[in-house]
């Protein structure tokens, strides 16, 4: 098992169908000279000839929800157009490929919602294991051996899809920088890639994005590119900006970027909402789409002993999900904010 593996670029369908191909780590190098690792199903980086200072380091994850299909379907193709030689890297380039046995069955996840075992949270809870739980710390150490002896140009963007519309369709999440500078450069990337609606996170999480942003001092994202749909339904005409902005990360030694405009909208998180009892309800509509606002004093959720109410006028809900394990985050709501605000 060598370049001929991967000859055709089909490496995510061999990962999905054939995983103990890639149980042993496995190096060569393409005719133009790019260094492929491959150190399990999965998990694929790319090293051009030359290395350099001002060389990015750039992960790229998708699917560590198994049915956010979009992102997964992006990534395959650069992951095939770079093993095909079509397009060349002019940094270092690591893709993760998830949850595979869960994009196998269409689902979130299998046991666990793997976006929340991240910074050793896979390791918590009385010596429970599980796929997810080993998964989660292998992505952890790729993402670890990938960064070891980078230079400090160190980038992961986490991409997944929403699982209700929102009025925003694209946004990302910036996770809590523990009060160091939000990077405008990073915004007008985003923006290039048609997200101009920004979260603030204002706490740690147990998230892939936090993971790197605060393991490994990487402009990291959890960045949310549209709605989830099955393998193959996907509007692709709908991540276009995205393909093309991340196809130039990849392969421009300087990405020039306009400045971040005026057309991008900065929220920050003003509740986290965790489910605490198996009663906890939403009391607004299933359909409710992502950015909704809602009059100060409305009554959002409620459980067994706590209601929670909208605290700013026009406080908008995001992530709501009542049926998510006790502990887990349930809803966040953010407020409109600047970035000289934070
Ligand atoms: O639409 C939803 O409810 C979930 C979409 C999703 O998977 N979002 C991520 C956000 C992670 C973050 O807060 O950085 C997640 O919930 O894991
Ligand atoms: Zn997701």
């Amino acid at each position: 098992m060598k370049a001929e593996l991967c000859a055709n670029g089909d490496f995510l369908a061999r990962s999905r169908q054939t995983p103990e191909l890639f149980s042993e780590p496995c190096d060569f190098t393409l005719s133009n000279g790019v260094a492929v690792s491959i150190t399990a199903a999965g998990i694929i980086s790319f090293t051009p000839a030359k290395v350099q200072p001002d060389t990015k380091h750039i992960v790229l994850s998708c699917g560590v929800h198994g049915n956010e299909t979009a992102p997964i379907e992006l990534c395959d193709d650069w992951v095939c157009a770079l093993l095909t030689e079509q397009l060349v890297p002019a940094h270092r380039v690591l893709f993760l490929f998830g949850n595979l046995p869960a994009m196998d069955i269409a689902q979130r996840f299998v046991e666990e919602n793997m976006n929340r075992l991240f910074s050793g949270a896979h390791s918590d809870g009385e010596g429970l294991v599980n796929a997810e739980r080993r998964r989660a710390s292998q992505l952890e150490q790729a993402i670890t051996d990938f960064f070891e002896n980078a230079g400090k140009h160190r980038f992961h963007y986490d991409l997944h899809t929403a699982i209700r519309e929102s009025k925003n369709e694209k946004f990302a999440v910036y996770p809590y920088l523990h009060g160091q500078a939000r990077s405008e450069e990073q915004i007008a990337f985003l923006s290039a890639c048609g997200v101009k609606t920004i979260l603030l996170s204002q706490s740690p999480t147990t998230t892939f994005s936090y993971y790197s942003s605060h393991q490994h001092h990487a402009h990291a994202f959890t960045v949310e590119l549209g709605k989830v749909q099955p393998f193959g339904k996907n509007d692709m005409t709908r991540f276009e900006a995205a393909r093309q902005t991340i196809t130039r990360l990849i392969s421009q030694p300087t990405l020039e970027l306009a400045p971040m405009g005026d057309d991008v909208e900065i929220f920050t998180v003003n509740q986290v909402i965790n489910k605490q009892a198996e009663d906890f309800v939403l009391h607004f509509a299933d359909d409710t789409p992502n950015f909704t606002g809602f009059a100060k004093g409305t009554l959002l959720a409620q459980e067994s002993g706590a209601s929670y109410y909208a605290e700013h006028e026009g406080e908008a809900i995001v992530f709501p999900n009542a049926s998510v394990a006790i502990g887990q985050r349930a809803l966040l709501t953010v407020v409109p904010t600047t970035l000289d605000a934070q």
